[in-house]
């Protein structure tokens, strides 16, 4: 069954070849504060009718490679999975169980937030190597949850990600290791080979992942908390756009970002504000980029040379943001990333920059993304810097396999912000 128009925002996650995610994406993000996201019903109705499109897709497992039988065949996956990469076994203790300290609450926002069953306050969660207390929910995405969590040995908080288990009866061991596979196990292996880039400049936006395993509900990775996403940050925190010179240093703190996966042998291919975190640290200016689960491995493992395009790709992405090429259901590239961060930067500028902002209908919006390539939308260059029309020439220019020239584009973003006098020596986002 196919879903009528999506929401606003609403990222698809299954391409072809791509392991099936029951993933999408919705407009408005429920806030840190525990405070309603204000998701609308009609939203939430669609995210199900959304999930149903996975159905009759299966993923089956090969040789250490997670492959997805659809109708057409057997495709590798996005990213090839170590061995080292694959999650361990885990349990629960749920609170009130010998042991376990008195349960707590998890606010009724947060439990509001969507209809998947939760962790409550005080569950904790056995990896083979620590225990994991939970103290909060942080968010819920398209796929699975976030809380907020202590460790019992060092008692240090962490964010810990889950993601469902479709529950089925008994289920054969073969059938949980297909179960196993998706995005989390995808973000798990991406992660880990982030962690693993050992020039410090080049993994300074990547968060930490200390720990992973699953149990017979659902699979979760642990990673470092973070502070508040862009999203939040504007929305929740500031409650207005932000000022030309935060929106100059949060630009060029995403790009390192994706310039920083890209070094790492990943294309992200959902590049949005909610997928950037700022630090807890409110003196530290590092942004860091989040949400590996439709990452993709652009380069062969051995040889590094970029992977061949594939003729056709289902869209995956987020339709605001997604790249023109994910519009015509083409391979993605390290240009779709930069195309997608162009996007997060104009609207970083002023939101009304992205015309197609509240149209969900992806033919449309693949129109009013040309029109904007082609320059024919000229108010926006009274928020944003004239640089940036050499910045998206340039990028338009590129071709499949051409690397970015990522220090040519901040050079011209900073170039943009002397010329326009943006102050951005100030320490802080939201000057
Ligand atoms: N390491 C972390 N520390 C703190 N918050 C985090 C961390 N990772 C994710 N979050 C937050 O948890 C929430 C859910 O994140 P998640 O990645 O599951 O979904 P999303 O990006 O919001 O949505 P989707 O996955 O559907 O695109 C978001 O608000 C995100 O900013």
């Amino acid at each position: 069954m196919h879903a009528k128009a999506p929401p606003p925002s609403t990222t698809s996650r299954t391409g072809e070849g791509e392991v099936p995610q029951r993933k999408t994406r919705t407009a408005p993000l429920p806030g840190r504060d525990g405070k309603p996201s204000g998701a609308p019903v009609a939203i939430r109705k669609q995210r199900k009718t959304l999930r149903s499109d996975y159905e009759g897709v299966k993923p089956i497992v090969m040789g250490g490679m997670v492959a997805q039988k659809k109708r057409t065949g057997t495709r590798r996956s996005c990213v090839s999975i170590g061995k080292d990469d694959v999650l361990k076994r885990a349990t629960i203790v749920k609170p009130n169980e010998a042991g376990s300290p008195a349960p707590g609450k998890l606010g009724a926002a947060a439990k509001r937030r969507n209809q998947r069953p939760k962790l409550d306050a005080g569950t904790i969660v056995n990896s083979e190597s620590h225990a994991y207390y939970i103290i909060d929910l942080i968010g819920a995405g398209g796929f699975g949850d976030v809380y907020k969590v202590e460790q019992n040995v060092t008692k240090e908080i962490y964010a810990l990600k889950t993601e469902q288990i479709p529950q089925k009866g008994n289920m054969p061991q073969d059938r949980l290791k297909v179960e196993l596979c998706g995005a989390l196990q995808i973000e798990t292996t991406v992660m880990s080979a982030c962690n693993k880039v050992t020039d410090p400049e080049k993994r300074r936006h990547f968060v930490r992942m200390v720990d992973k395993g699953f149990t017979d509900k659902f699979k979760f990775l642990v990673m470092d908390l973070v502070g508040p996403s862009i999203d939040d940050l504007r929305r929740h925190v500031l409650g207005t756009d932000f000022s030309r010179a935060t929106a100059t240093k949060l630009s060029i703190e995403t790009l390192q970002g994706i310039a920083c996966l890209h070094h790492a042998g990943f294309l992200h291919r959902d590049i949005k504000p909610q997928n950037f975190a700022c630090s807890r640290d409110p003196n530290s200016p590092t942004i860091y980029i989040l949400d590996f689960g439709i990452a993709r491995q652009y380069t062969n493992r051995n040889s590094k040379e970029v992977r061949p395009a594939r003729d056709y790709v289902k869209f995956l992405g987020t339709i605001r943001y997604a790249s023109r090429s994910a519009h015509r259901s083409k391979e993605q590239s390290r240009k779709d990333d930069v195309e997608q961060w162009i996007f997060l930067t104009a609207e970083m500028y002023d939101i009304g920059n992205l015309s197609w902002r509240k149209n969900n209908d992806r033919g449309a919006v693949l129109l009013e993304k040309e029109k904007f390539f082609q320059f024919k939308s000229p108010h926006i260059w009274t928020s944003m810097p004239a640089t940036f029309k050499q910045i998206m020439k340039t990028t338009d220019a590129m071709g499949y396999e051409t690397e970015p020239d990522y220090p040519a584009i901040q050079a011209l973003i900073e170039l943009g912000a002397r010329e326009s006098k943006y102050d951005t020596t100030l320490p802080q986002y939201d000057d």
